[in-house]
């Protein structure tokens, strides 16, 4: 072919909207119409070599490998996907021969696959950031899935809609907008349902809300229609959400700028990322109720393991639980090689008091001693139990024999400053205690039980030597 009718057939070649580019073995170059120069951003208007490629990546699109221009020509390639930053394209391949020398390639956009393709794309990402959500980033998420759709759906504005807890008002949560587009997400917090009667009706029987042209909606729509133009909307569609199969939201698509014909794969796109959305807001709310019911599960805990621990008349520790706190104390003290000292009181002509003043009075008399030993225990690991009937123990750890005294002095202040009439005592007109206690420097060898035993024999030298009075044993 001559030079003339070479540029004669580039210049047709530059009209067609096909991206044609030519390989000559000769001189290693490659030739280009202007649309193949505007889809590979190549700018010259000569033959090019090998390197002018290398900022463009091409795949083969069946089995994912990058390859080079010289493999696109040797090869037999039907689809490359052009990778771009933003919108990937998928071309079609065509391959044919020229002459000897030159052969030829075309290119060719796939507009539906490549759509598909980045639909696809946008798809696993959605899912992929939605699949195990926390609750801190549920928003962004959302708001990016919302995003997507409104983009792919050529929308203006896209949105998520949930349903208040008192079923009765919707609240716009999350919302898209186009650029230039206004956000109406404020405006529509709490918007109760009667508002858009027919909206309701057709979601809640097909949970599919599909308009293309507002204008054309039946006259009892004209509430929703009368919305709809307050937010210049033109074109809508919506998708319900729903948790076992009860409605409790919707996301959709406004287009505001001009109407659509929203086609089957447009539905069939947001009922996928509907899908996605309602599932994350499952599991969150799942997450949420699951957190809820471990939180009341450790509050009953904590609850039950008080009431296993605590006396229910006198609301201080029980014997069950000064018997466990005993023997770590005394492990405790032994491994710090501290003293620890207990003290057992119990309460003077009790039983008189019991028989005179009642069974009831009894109580209130046992309730007022053990808060009165219960507030003097204020140091770290001090504790005050009812040991049984109307005796009382206290443990002091780290309490030395003389600091215990001391204690017990303070005991019989506060018992004598509850008060407590008791005319029917020997000892006093007023509620009295006998104390017995004494003090250990404990080793790993010492047991409660033997402390236990010296602090009963206090007390009954205590009782025995007139009542009303505190004493130690020496064995
Ligand atoms: N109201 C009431 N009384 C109780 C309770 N537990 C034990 N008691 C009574 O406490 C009294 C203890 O009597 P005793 O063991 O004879 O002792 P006491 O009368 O205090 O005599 P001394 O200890 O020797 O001063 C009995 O009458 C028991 O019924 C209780 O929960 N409530």
């Amino acid at each position: 072919m001559s030079h003339d009718s070479n540029n004669t057939i580039w210049q047709i070649f530059n009209l067609i909207n096909l991206a044609v580019i030519a390989y000559d073995n000769k001189t290693h170059h490659y030739t280009l119409n202007q649309h193949a120069k505007t889809l590979l951003n190549i700018n010259s208007d000569d033959a090019v070599s090998n390197d002018v490629f290398n900022n463009i990546t091409l795949r083969d699109f069946n089995d994912d490998t990058l390859i080079t221009i010289e493999q696109l020509f040797s090869s037999n390639i039907t689809a490359v996907l052009l990778e771009c930053e933003f919108s990937p394209q998928l071309l079609n391949v065509n391959h044919s021969i020229v002459n000897d020398s030159v052969s030829m390639i075309t290119l060719e956009q796939d507009r539906t696959l490549t759509e598909q393709y980045n639909f696809d794309q946008i798809i696993s990402k959605i899912s992929t950031k939605l699949i195990d959500i926390q609750n801190d980033n549920i928003d962004q998420q959302i708001n990016f899935a919302l995003k997507a759709i409104g983009t792919v759906l050529k929308a203006d504005r896209s949105y998520l809609f949930e349903f208040n807890t008192d079923n009765e008002t919707i609240t716009n949560t999350h919302e898209w907008v186009n650029t230039g587009i206004i956000a109406c997400k404020d405006r529509l917090q709490n918007v109760p349902k009667v508002e858009l009667p027919y909206f309701f009706e057709i979601m809640n029987e097909s949970h599919l809300f599909q308009v293309n042209d507002i204008e054309q909606l039946p006259t009892k729509a004209d509430a929703e229609k009368a919305e709809f133009k307050e937010q210049n909307i033109q074109s809508v569609l919506c998708i319900g959400l729903r948790f076992d199969e009860e409605l409790v939201g919707f996301i959709g698509c406004d287009c505001v700028k001009t109407k659509r014909n929203w086609s089957k794969i447009d539905l069939i796109r947001i009922k996928l990322v509907g899908e996605i959305i309602n599932n994350a807001l499952k599991n969150i709310n799942y997450k949420k109720k699951l957190q809820l019911t471990q939180q009341q599960l450790i509050n009953a805990n904590i609850k039950l393991n008080k009431l296993a621990n605590t006396d229910a008349l006198t609301n201080i520790a029980n014997r069950r639980f000064f018997d466990a706190t005993l023997k770590s104390e005394i492990k405790r003290c032994a491994r710090h090689n501290q003293p620890v000292s207990l003290i057992i009181c119990d309460i003077d002509f009790f039983k008189r008091y019991n028989d005179n003043y009642g069974h009831q009075k009894g109580d209130d008399a046992l309730k007022q001693v053990a808060s009165a030993l219960s507030s003097l225990c204020k140091r770290e690991g001090d504790l005050a139990a009812r040991y049984g009937g109307e005796e009382f123990a206290i443990i002091l750890p780290f309490t030395g024999l003389e600091q215990c005294e001391h204690f017990t002095t303070l005991i019989q202040q506060k018992i004598k400053s509850l008060k407590i009439a008791h005319d029917y005592s020997s000892v006093s007109n007023k509620l009295t205690i006998s104390i017995g206690y004494t003090t250990c420097l404990v080793t790993k060898a010492s047991t409660s039980e033997t402390l236990i035993k010296v602090a009963d024999k206090a007390l009954y030298l205590a009782k025995d030597s007139g009542r009303n009075k505190a004493c130690t044993f020496e064995e």
